[in-house]
């Protein structure tokens, strides 16, 4: 049975990186999806604009939706400070098993808590199964359908606290039309957009952040 191309950026990883060495892992997966084979991790240009939003709001508690290979969890954790965790939501398995392996050899899976299904049944439980107060921190970046529903979820779930922080990926592209009209126009957040480029590409894509004013 051929490798999945997942596979084979995990594989490329794994020769061609330092284990316990975040940054490489990073250089290596941009390496290999700008040279080889496309693929959505969020990359290095937007890349940058994440790391300037969890260095900026330096999280406790942080939650990515849409784990992929692992790249952005990578990309969040080696910045989070002692104590702080990043939770991780992956829907596929072969995904949840790649991004495992990925988060594993960079060296801060003490940090990460990857959890294997959809969003819509983990974010009801964070709180009593995850022990989650609030979070500081939200990278929407799965499925662009979900970013509208999950959003609101997580306000209903009572997850949000003034100053929670939400940067969603793929304004533009493949876009979130509905989600950009139901943030910009929810009194309720304070949004900012961060026009980019899509990872690995020269077409445009952005990145909007929403503080929640509670
Ligand atoms: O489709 C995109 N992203 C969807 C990502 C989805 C990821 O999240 C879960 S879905 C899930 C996870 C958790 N809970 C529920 C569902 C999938 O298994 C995948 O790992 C995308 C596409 C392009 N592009 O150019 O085509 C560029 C990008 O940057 C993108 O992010
Ligand atoms: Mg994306």
């Amino acid at each position: 049975m051929n490798q999945s191309k997942e596979q084979r950026i995990l594989n490329f990883v794994l020769q061609n990186a330092v284990r316990g060495d975040p940054c490489s892992v990073i250089d290596a997966i941009d390496t290999y999806c700008s040279q080889k084979e496309w693929a959505m991790n969020v990359g290095n240009e937007k890349g940058l604009i994440l790391d300037k939003t969890v260095e900026e709001i330096n999280p406790s508690v942080a939650l990515e939706l849409g784990t992929y290979c692992g790249y952005s969890a990578v990309r969040i954790a080696r910045l989070l400070k002692a104590g702080a965790r990043l939770l991780t939501l992956e829907f596929n398995p072969e995904f949840a098993a790649i991004a495992k392996q990925m988060i594993e050899f960079a060296g801060v899976q003490d940090k990460v808590t990857l959890i294997e299904g959809p969003s819509e049944e983990i974010i009801p439980q964070l709180k009593k199964k995850y022990e989650v107060d609030t979070l500081d921190f939200v990278f929407v970046d799965h499925w662009k359908d979900r970013y509208t529903p999950d959003t609101i979820l997580l306000q209903e779930c009572s997850l949000l606290r003034k100053g929670s922080v939400l940067l969603a990926d793929n304004i533009i592209v493949p876009g979130a039309p509905e989600f950009v009209n139901y943030i910009r126009n929810n009194p309720r957040f304070q949004c900012t957009n961060y026009p980019s480029h899509l990872e690995y590409m020269k077409v445009q894509d952005a990145m909007e952040k929403a503080v929640f004013l509670g």
